[in-house]
């Protein structure tokens, strides 16, 4: 017999366009015995416009799910869509453009190239994949991120957060279908986070893009629209318009539940 929770495809709004999907999404890694199974026929939807978080518990599939999205990692069974575009049948030549001009990322641990000034970083993507930046948009993203005054610096010269803001501004830059922060805060004063991700939250109320972002941090994900919750490779529930005490919650059943 089926569950409920095997019926519903979570992250779906009620109404609008998808900015990527998700469907039977199975991820082996491995195989016989030491076979893992990361993601298990997993059905999902990536509103548009809205700011997506993915929690869960540690080896959950977060970032599994987060590199199949986005078309990093090749999945074992099931479609994956960014837009309309299904990317699992790409090639990777294909798949390389097609994330190249759909998708930004914003990782962790910045990788911004340090020889570069902030502004070169901002611009690199599109200057290799030898595209004009659209001047006025990155104007507004620089605006945005507060970043006018900290252009011909290089990382090195940049704070913590700083840097995080020029990740941001590179990832929005090309103004993507959608935009993965992978643990945005994970290496950040709680200050400077807060500040990442009120950007990140600007970004989708004011510049109008969508945003997904693993991470373990419950006050970080209430700044989302909605968190998906991850369990041993499924989505297994969702919140939206949460708290951090909801959930924070969420995650203590999750706790009880390996407890037992
Ligand atoms: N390259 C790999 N080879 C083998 N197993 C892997 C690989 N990458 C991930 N896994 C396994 O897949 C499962 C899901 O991993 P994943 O990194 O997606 O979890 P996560 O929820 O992001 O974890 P964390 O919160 O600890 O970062 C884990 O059991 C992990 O050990």
């Amino acid at each position: 017999m089926s569950t409920p929770a095997q019926e519903q495809v979570f992250g779906r709004a009620p109404s609008g366009p998808t900015a990527a999907r998700a469907e039977g999404l199975t991820k082996a890694y491995g195989s016989g015995e030491t076979q893992v199974l990361a993601l298990d026929s997993v059905d999902a939807e990536i509103a548009r416009g809205r700011f997506t978080a993915i929690m869960g518990p540690s080896g959950s599939g977060k970032s599994t799910l987060m590199h199949c999205l986005a078309g990093l990692d090749n999945v074992t069974r099931g479609q994956v869509w960014i837009g309309e575009h299904e990317i699992t049948s790409l090639n990777e030549r294909e798949l390389t453009r097609l994330r190249r001009d759909k998708v930004g990322f914003v990782f962790q641990s910045f990788n911004l190239l340090p020889t570069l000034t902030a502004g070169e970083n901002i611009t690199l993507p599109m200057d290799i994949a030898g595209r004009k930046p659209d001047q006025e948009w990155v104007d507004t993203v620089i605006d945005t991120l507060g970043l006018r005054d900290r252009l011909r610096h290089r990382p090195a010269q940049l704070s913590g957060g700083q840097q995080q803001r020029v990740a941001c501004a590179r990832a929005l830059a090309s103004r993507p279908e959608l935009i993965f922060a992978d643990e945005p805060t994970g290496n950040l004063d709680s200050r400077s986070g807060e500040e990442v991700l009120a950007f990140l939250r600007r970004a989708v109320d004011e510049l109008h893009q969508t945003v997904v972002m693993v991470t373990h941090d419950p006050g970080a994900a209430a700044r989302a629209d909605l968190v998906l919750f991850l369990a041993d490779g499924r989505i297994v529930d969702e919140m939206p318009n949460p708290t951090a005490e909801a959930v924070l919650d969420r995650m203590k059943r999750f706790d009880r539940i390996r407890e037992t």
